[in-house]
């Protein structure tokens, strides 16, 4: 019973398991393709949400505009795929990527960077499709609305959006810079308490959780999560930490309630197959996720809708889903 929230390992070890040639035979390029493209049609729906984007008017065109937070690793390029297709529906899409960048400055050439090849390949797509590079030092972290909007040095509030596709089920650990400074920044959007400010949507997993355990201090607390293949333990510990926070006295404690409750929970990524489900059967229940797919099979092939995080929370406790 239960299992349905994957862990570190697990998630790790099914992707192995994809990409093995004769077992699944899917390539990393697929793989990513589809996921970036779920994100993308994921905000592309979640815009509905987001005030301001209904008609493009010149004057509005601000408000449609995206950043896209990539880390060095596949999170990344999952991230990359999603800023192009985005870019190709019209929306004004920034990107930070500090490893292209240093790539493409020559210092990570000579094979150090196994998939250069294929980030190399993102990088010139996402160009051609019109999204733009923000060089190192480039971005403003400052949480900070006064002032003129600076198109050269943007600040994180002048997004309408901003993507957390920094890290996935690999990270571990205390985040290094530059990316820790970022995720520090990040947490504090949705501190702002203004009407229509910028929203947080997080690829896989909310960066600085720890895959297993959890938030950590540096976590970023999204308002909407896109997970992939299979929720992550970390989305089940948050909602244990809202049942938790939500029971506490303190109003910091139940703010925090509110807003991992709020967290809007996606799925993407439909590689479960039967025999993925019978491969991992001691490990997670795929079925479950395979299932969740097959029923919404004609309306949406890139994403599954699965509500809030505290409306899961609700459903696993009444089936012990995950419990130890
Ligand atoms: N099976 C799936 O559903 C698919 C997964 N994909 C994506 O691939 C992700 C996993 O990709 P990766 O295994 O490359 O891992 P990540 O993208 O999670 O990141 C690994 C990178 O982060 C660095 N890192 C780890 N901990 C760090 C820390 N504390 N501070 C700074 N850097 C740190 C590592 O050195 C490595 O470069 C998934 O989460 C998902 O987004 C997709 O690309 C393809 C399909």
């Amino acid at each position: 019973m239960g299992k349905k929230y994957v862990d570190a390992e697990t998630a790790a070890a099914i992707d192995v398991a994809l990409m093995r040639f004769t077992e699944h035979g899917w390539l990393l390029e697929q793989l990513m393709e589809l996921a970036g493209l779920a994100v993308a049609d994921v905000l592309d729906a979640e815009m509905l949400f987001i005030k301001g984007k209904e008609d493009a008017e010149e004057e509005e065109r601000p408000r449609r505009r995206i950043l896209f937070l990539c880390g060095p690793g596949n999170n990344g390029g999952d991230g990359l795929v999603a800023a192009k297709h985005l870019s190709l529906r019209g929306f004004d899409v920034d990107i930070w990527h500090p490893k292209l960048n240093i790539a493409l400055g020559g210092a990570l050439s000579g094979g150090c960077w196994k998939n250069e090849k294929l980030f190399t390949g993102l990088y010139y797509s996402c160009k051609a499709a019109g999204c733009r590079f923000l060089r190192d030092g480039q971005l403003d972290l400052l949480v900070d609305g006064d002032g003129e909007p600076d198109f050269e040095k943007p600040k994180l509030l002048e997004y309408r959006v901003v993507v957390d596709a920094l890290f996935g089920f690999s990270f571990k650990g205390e985040p290094r810079e530059p990316y820790k400074q970022v995720l520090i920044a990040v947490s504090r959007i949705r501190m702002v308490k203004t009407k229509d400010r910028t929203t947080v949507l997080s690829v896989d997993i909310p960066s600085g959780d720890d895959v297993n355990e959890g938030p950590t201090q540096y976590s970023i607390h999204p308002d909407a999560l896109v997970s992939l293949t299979a929720p992550k333990k970390c989305v089940l510990q948050r909602a244990r930490l809202f049942l938790k926070a939500h029971d506490a006295a303190s109003s910091d404690l139940s703010h925090l309630a509110e807003i991992i409750s709020s967290c809007r929970h996606y799925l993407g990524g439909r590689f479960i197959s039967a025999k993925l489900v019978e491969q991992f059967k001691e490990r997670a229940d795929l079925k479950h996720w395979k299932d969740t797919f097959d029923q919404v099979k004609m309306r949406s092939p890139q994403y599954v809708d699965l509500g809030r995080v505290g409306d899961i929370v609700a459903d696993d406790l009444d089936d012990g889903g995950n419990k130890e």
